[in-house]
Parts: C-alpha cells; structure tokens; sequence
C-alpha cells in the first residue's frame, strides 16, 4: 500500500502530525506496536497516568483541605497503590477511545505492528500475526522515548524501579530514593511524600530545575522539606544494590549511604528508536539514541522528519502536538516552522508554571527589569478553596513596562500561566493588568495584585510618582482614568505600612 505520509508512532506528535496532513487531503497511515499502546507514553506511562496518580494524592488525603480542617484530616486513612490507579484505567480507556475514533474520522489507517525501514520509502510492518510493507513519499518519526536504565542497576519492577513501572508496583512503600531529581523525579518524590512515603532526592547537579526562576524553586524547596525530603544534591551514585526484597543501599561516591525500602530511577530518557533499523533510511542519531534534526524537522534523510520526544528537548506533550501539526505543514506546504514563548507546567505539589525570561537570565542579560509578585494567601479564591502556598511573579521591562517573564507557584499554577502567556504573545504590558477587570474571587486575580505591586515598586523609585504614572499613562495608552484608581490604593497601602 502507498501512502503520502507513513506516521510512526500514536503519542501526541504522531496524532496531531497524521490529523494535520489527512486534513490537508493527504493519503495517511499511522503504525503503532500494538493497539492497547495508542496514545504513546503520554497517555499509558508519562503525562495521564503521573497527573491522574497526583490528582487522586491530593483527593484522597484531603491534601488542600488540611490548612481548614487540620492536618489530621483526610478522606481515606491507609490509602494503597489499587486507590491511586482505580480512575486510571477509565481516564486511559476514555482517552484512548478519542484517539482512535479522531484517527478514524479523519480516514486514517492504524496499522498494529514494530515498523522498521526497509529503505528511506519503504517500512515493515510486523506483529506476531503478519508482516506488510508500506511506501510512503515521506514518513514521521513519532516514536517517543523510554527510561534511560544503565546497565548496572538492579531494576526488578518492585524494588528497583522507573517511571514506567513505578505505575505497577503493589504496595506504598515506606520509603523511596530517588535517583534523578529532574521534572519526573521531583514530582513524583513529591507527590509520594505527600502521602507519608519517606523520600530522599539525589542529583549529581547542584541545584535543581535549574531551568525555573531560583525564587520558585526556593519555594518549592520549602515546601518538599516541609513534607520530610531529604536533598542530597551535587552527589554521584556509586552503587544500587538490592539488599532483600524490601531494602535498597544506595552508596554515593562521597561515601554515604542511603538505605530504603525501594530506588526510583529518574535519570534523563533516550530516544526510542532501537528497532526502526534507522541506518537503511540514512538517519542520524546522537548518543542518547535520538534522532538528529534540523529547526524544521528535517533529519539527515529527505523524505524522512522527526518530532516529539524523539527529538529530544524540550520533550512535552504539549510542544510535541505542536511539532507534529507545523511538521506536516513543513513536509506539504513547505510552511516555515515558527513557535512562540514556551509555557511550562511543573505537576509538583505545589504545581510550578512558567514562560519567558527568568530572573536570572534578565540579570545576566543586563536588561532593567522590575519585580511585581502577588502572594496567593491574599487572595479570596485561595482562602475559599484551601491551597495559600503560592504566589505569582511578573518580570517587566522598566522602560517599556512590557512583561518579560511570568513565574508561578501554587494551585491552578499551571492554568493561569496561560494569561501571561497570551499577554507575552501580543507584546502586552502590566499596565494592561492593572487596568483589566478579572473576575472576582479567581486565582486570575493574582495578576492585576502582582501588576500594582510592580507599579508600586517602580513608583517608589521616583519622586513625583502620581506625575509619572500620569505620564506613563498616556505614553503606554492606557486609559488615564483607570491609572489614579491605583495611585489611591498604593497612597492608602503605602500608609498603612508606614
Ligand atoms: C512520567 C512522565 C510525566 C510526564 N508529564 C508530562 C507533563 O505533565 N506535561 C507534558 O507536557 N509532558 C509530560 N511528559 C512528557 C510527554 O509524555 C512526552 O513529551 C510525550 O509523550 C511525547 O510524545 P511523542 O508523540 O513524542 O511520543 P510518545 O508519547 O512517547 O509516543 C510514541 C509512540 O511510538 C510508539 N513506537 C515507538 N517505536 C515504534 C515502532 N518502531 N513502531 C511502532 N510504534 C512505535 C510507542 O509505542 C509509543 O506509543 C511526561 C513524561 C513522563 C515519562
Ligand atoms: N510536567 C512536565 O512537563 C513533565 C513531567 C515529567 C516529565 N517531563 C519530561 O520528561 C523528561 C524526562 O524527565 P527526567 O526527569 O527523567 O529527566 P531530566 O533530564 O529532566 O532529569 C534527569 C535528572 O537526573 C540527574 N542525573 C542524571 N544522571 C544522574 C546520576 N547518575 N546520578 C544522579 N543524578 C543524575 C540530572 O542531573 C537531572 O537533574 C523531561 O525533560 C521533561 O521534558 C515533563
């Protein structure tokens, strides 16, 4: 059979990117290894499952209803791993049954079967039942990544584990090393501490999530020490061994030694790509097995493209959709690959989010900025609905006052990340904060608070400030009534404080 496009690989970049061309008109197959897989590891072992497994912690122990009814409170005492996996089947199987049916609808083949080149226009496709081949003018890689597992560690799915089989083991154990304090580390050594499970992190890095603004990870330090983790960061494993059924040694190369009942390896991921017999296509991989490409998903073979997490960085669902659909426009339209500020969700407890510059980069960069930050424990939508560990920070530009850069965290962190996004994407200024009406009482909220406080800040640093908000007013066209409401708050707020 020929197609126009051969998809490899049913996560979000393989859907979008199959979806993107068929509605172009295109003739198109989409392979998977088997068909329980469809939807990739987002739905069956990374995104759904983590974020479904987070949400039943924090129901069940009542985690953001203890700061109104005491820490005591919770709705089930001796939870077990079958509690936290019982919606995950109906989310998989829901979310499974949508794939399947938006590839149908849009006349896609679903092929079941590992697909491997035979040559740059032609793959195998085999199961345990049948082999077929497919041509294909052009084929996209969507074949997602898998746990990096070194050789030496002694992983048995129960004692020793990664982030696949972290999903099956049987019980809650009392503790959990966690080697890798990355994005997957960290939010699932959280979320096992929030249910009472002694964790401690280890990272061969010094700080970590290094990619977020320090204050927020500050914060989010606290907050995991709050709940009993231990860090020992800036440490090499030495040695994993399996001392019983129920007790790891960790030995670290600066002579310490952890003890716990189980090891959670979180060490980075490597491209999935072992089987596709790559070389018969003439496509590059590095040494992480991913595979190599250019800004437009071009891989060292023509007729052959690349997204999603087999690509490497940043590895998200979300961008991987979206490489998968401008793929397709790349391959049939020729269209020039474009992408705008990155938003990125941490599902920590509590969850982080964030787009733009951080502080740090502003700094190094010598850009004049100024700090607005909003403390959620001020607002009434935080005091209604427990969850006051938080805040919102703004980093705008003192001049221009266009915002740069929003940090979050805290409840619905990573909801309303997407306001300061938006704002981001239309060159946007906190002038516009402070002078939109945000329904009241929302987390939203927190961005017209963060905007005054900015405001503030930047006043205090004048001498006439009611003058200079006057002018910046109609320098920045804004409406210039809306301006002394504030000016009155920050006069009244500012003699209180004094
Ligand atoms: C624990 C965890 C939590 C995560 N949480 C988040 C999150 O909160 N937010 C977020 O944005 N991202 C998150 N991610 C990342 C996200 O899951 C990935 O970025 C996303 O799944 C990548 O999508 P993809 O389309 O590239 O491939 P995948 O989802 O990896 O799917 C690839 C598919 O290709 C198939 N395949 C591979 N080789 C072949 C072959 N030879 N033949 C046939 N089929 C093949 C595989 O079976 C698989 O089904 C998380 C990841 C993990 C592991
Ligand atoms: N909410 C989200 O968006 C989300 C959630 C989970 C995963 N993900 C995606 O999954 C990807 C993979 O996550 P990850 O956490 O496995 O990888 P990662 O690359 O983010 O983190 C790996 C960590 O392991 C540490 N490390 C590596 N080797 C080590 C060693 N020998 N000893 C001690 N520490 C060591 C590194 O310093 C790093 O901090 C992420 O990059 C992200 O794109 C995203």
């Amino acid at each position: 059979m020929h197609y126009d496009l051969v998809v490899i690989g049913t996560g979000p970049s393989g859907q979008k990117g199959a979806i993107a061309a068929a509605k172009m008109g295109k003739k198109v197959a989409i392979v998977e290894r088997n068909r329980k897989a469809v939807g990739g590891v987002c739905l069956h072992t990374g995104t759904v499952p983590s974020k479904t497994i987070r949400e039943a912690i924090l129901f069940l122990t009542g985690y953001r209803q203890k700061e109104v009814y005491g820490e005591r409170y919770s709705r089930k005492r001796h939870i077990q791993m079958d509690d936290l996996r019982k919606k995950l089947s109906e989310v998989v199987g829901r979310e499974r049954r949508v794939i399947l049916d938006q590839l149908e609808r849009n006349f896609i083949d679903i092929y079941d079967g590992e697909a491997a080149f035979v040559n740059e226009n032609e793959i195998e496709v085999a199961n345990k039942d049948r082999s077929v081949r497919l041509t294909a003018d052009y084929t996209l890689l969507a074949t997602g990544s898998k746990p990096h597992r070194p050789t030496h560690i002694p992983f048995d799915g129960e004692t020793v584990f990664d982030s696949d089989e972290i999903l099956t083991i049987e019980r809650i154990p009392r503790s959990m090393i966690v080697i890798g304090g990355g994005v997957i580390g960290i939010e699932y050594g959280i979320m096992f501490a929030a249910l009472g499970v002694k964790i401690t992190i280890v990272d061969g890095q010094d700080t970590l999530l290094g990619f977020c603004d320090s204050e927020i990870v500050d914060h989010l330090m606290f907050t995991a020490r709050s709940l009993g983790i231990t860090f020992r960061t800036g440490e090499s494993v030495r040695s994993v061994k399996q001392a019983s059924r129920n007790r790891v040694i960790v030995e670290l190369e600066s002579q310490k030694k952890i003890v716990g009942e189980t090891a959670f390896f979180s060490v980075g991921r490597k491209g999935d790509t072992e089987f596709l017999n790559l070389a018969a296509a003439g496509v590059e991989v590095d040494k992480r097995e991913r595979v190599k490409c250019n800004e437009n998903y071009e891989t060292s073979s023509p007729c052959v493209f690349a997204v999603g997490d087999v690509i490497g960085f940043p590895a998200l669902a979300s961008t991987s959709m979206e490489q998968g659909r401008q793929a397709a426009s790349r391959i049939f339209e020729r269209k020039k690959v474009s992408t705008g500020e990155i938003p990125y969700g941490l599902f920590t407890i509590p969850e982080i989010a964030m787009v733009g510059k951080t502080e740090q980069e502003l700094t190094a960069e010598k850009i004049p900025f100024e700090i607005g930050v909003s403390r959620f424990e001020e607002l009434a939508k935080s005091q209604i609905c427990g969850g006051h560990d938080g805040l919102l920070k703004l980093l705008f530009h003192r001049e221009s006052r266009k915002l740069l850069g929003v940090h979050c965290i805290g409840d619905t962190a990573t909801e309303i990340i997407h306001i300061g996004q938006t704002i981001m994407a239309f060159d946007g200024t906190i002038d516009y904060l402070a002078n939109a009406i945000f329904n009241h009482p929302t987390m939203a909220e927190s961005y017209k608070v963060a905007a005054f406080d900015g405001l503030n800040r930047l006043c205090a640093d004048v001498d006439d400030c009611l003058g200079t908000l006057f002018e910046d007013a109609s320098e920045h066209d804004v409406d210039p009534v809306a301006i002394p409401a504030t000016v009155v708050d920050t006069t009244l707020e500012t003699t209180s404080v004094s």
